[in-house]
C-alpha cells in the first residue's frame, strides 16, 4: 500500500557541523525520503552556534495560537538538540513536540531515549508517531548569570565539563567525529583532564540537608544515564521518574578512578564506593566557589564559579522509543 501524506508539518533544523559533517550526510540522505513520502516541511540550516535556540524560539512565537502546531525536528548532536529545547522553553507555555534525528559525536540523548543512530530508522521512529510524548528535562537556574538553561542530559562541573572543553578547543573536532573516528583524541582528551582537573570544594543543599564536599571532582546533575559519548554515569537515571541525579566524585588516584570507571560500565556498584556519593531528588541547590569548568548536555559553559539550583519540568518529544 502507497504511503499516505502526513497532515503534520515539520519544522527541521539542521546543523550541518555537528558529527564532524555527519548531520549534512544524513540529511543528503533523508531530504529524498521525506519528498518521496510527501512530508510537508521546512528546512533551516544553522549559520552559528546559538542559532538553534533563535529558531526554535521564533517558531514557538509564531505558533502559540495554532491548534495544530509543526513538529521541530533536529538534525544534529545533543549540543543542537539542547539549543533548539533552550529556544522552545524560552517561549511560555509551547506547544511544539520535539523530534530528533540523531547524527552528532556523542548522541547520549538518542542512546538513553531509545531513538536508534541509523537515521532512516530514526525518520521512521519520528513519522510514525501518532502523539506527543512527554518526558522530564532538567531546568537549571544560574544564580552567577541569572539565567536559566533546560537540559535533556545532564550539567557538570569538574572533570566532565574540563574533558568538554579539552575536545571543544582541539583543532580536529570539526572535521573529526570527536568519540569514534578521533577516540585517540578523545582518550587523550580524558587523560588530560584528569591530571589537569585538581579537586575543588563543592557544596549541596536539598530540602533535608546541607553536606560540603572538600575534594569534589565529578560534580554531575543528570537526567539521563549517559554522559560523555555512552560512559554510564548512572543506568537508573530515568526520564520518566520526575527526579534528577547527582553524582559526586571526590578526587582520587588514577588507578582508583579507572577501577570506578570499568565498576560503571558493569551497573552502578561505582555509587556503593567510598568517595563516590549519589543522591536522587527533585530539587538541589549546587554551589562551587572556585573556578572551575561546567558542561551542559556537553556545550561549554566556560570556567567560573557556579551557583546552579536544579528541579524537574517536562517537553513534549515527537517518536515512538525503540523497546
Ligand atoms: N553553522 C554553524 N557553524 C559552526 N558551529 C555551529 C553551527 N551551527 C551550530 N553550531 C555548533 O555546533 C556545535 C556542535 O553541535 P552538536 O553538539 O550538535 O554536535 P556534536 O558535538 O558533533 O555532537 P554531540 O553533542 O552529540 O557530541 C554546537 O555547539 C553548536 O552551537
Amino acid at each position: 500500500m502507497a504511503d499516505v501524506p502526513s497532515r503534520q508539518f515539520y519544522y527541521i533544523i539542521i546543523n550541518n557541523f555537528a558529527g564532524g559533517g555527519r548531520t549534512r550526510r544524513t540529511w543528503q540522505q533523508l531530504a529524498p525520503i521525506l519528498k518521496q513520502k510527501q512530508i510537508h516541511y521546512a528546512a533551516n540550516h544553522t549559520q552559528a552556534p546559538g542559532h538553534a535556540t533563535q529558531l526554535a524560539y521564533q517558531l514557538a512565537l509564531k505558533c502559540q495560537q495554532q491548534s495544530q502546531p509543526p513538529i521541530l525536528l533536529v538534525l544534529g548532536g545533543d549540543g543542537t538538540l539542547h539549543e533548539a529545547l533552550n529556544g522552545l522553553q524560552k517561549a511560555a507555555d509551547h506547544r511544539i513536540p520535539l523530534a530528533y534525528i540523531p547524527c552528532g559525536s556523542g548522541n547520549d540523548f538518542a542512546r538513553g531515549a531509545g531513538i536508534t543512530t541509523n537515521a532512516r530508522q530514526a525518520l521512521n521512529q519520528v513519522l510514525k508517531a501518532q502523539q506527543p510524548i512527554t518526558l522530564d528535562i532538567g531546568r537549571c537556574i544560574d544564580h552567577q548569570k541569572k539565567t536559566v538553561t533546560f537540559f535533556t542530559n545532564n550539567i557538570g562541573i569538574g572533570f566532565d565539563a574540563n574533558v568538554v572543553h579539552i575536545t571543544n578547543r582541539t583543532s580536529t573536532k570539526n572535521h573529526l567525529n570527536k568519540y569514534h573516528a578521533n577516540s585517540f583524541a578523545y582518550l587523550t582528551s580524558l587523560i588530560k583532564a584528569f591530571f589537569t582537573q585538581k579537586s575543588f570544594p563543592v557544596k549541596i543543599t536539598t530540602a533535608q540537608q546541607q553536606h560540603t564536599f572538600q575534594r569534589g571532582f565529578v560534580v554531575t546533575t543528570t537526567n539521563y544515564p549517559y554522559f560523555g559519548g555512552g560512559v554510564p554515569l548512572l543506568a537508573s537515571a530515568s526520564v520518566y521518574n520526575h527526579h534528577l541525579d547527582l553524582v559526586i566524585m571526590e578526587k582520587a588516584n588514577a588507578f582508583y578512578f579507572i577501577f570506578l570507571f570499568m565498576l560503571m560500565f558493569l551497573g552502578q556498584w561505582h555509587i556503593k564506593m567510598p568517595l563516590v556519593h549519589h543522591y536522587h531528588l527533585k530539587k538541589l541547590r549546587i554551589q562551587s566557589p572556585q573556578a572551575e569548568y561546567g558542561q551542559a548536555d556537553g556545550e561549554d559553559l566556560g570556567k567560573r564559579a557556579f551557583d546552579l539550583e536544579f528541579n524537574v519540568t517536562r517537553q513534549a518529544f515527537w517518536f515512538v522509543p525503540q523497546t
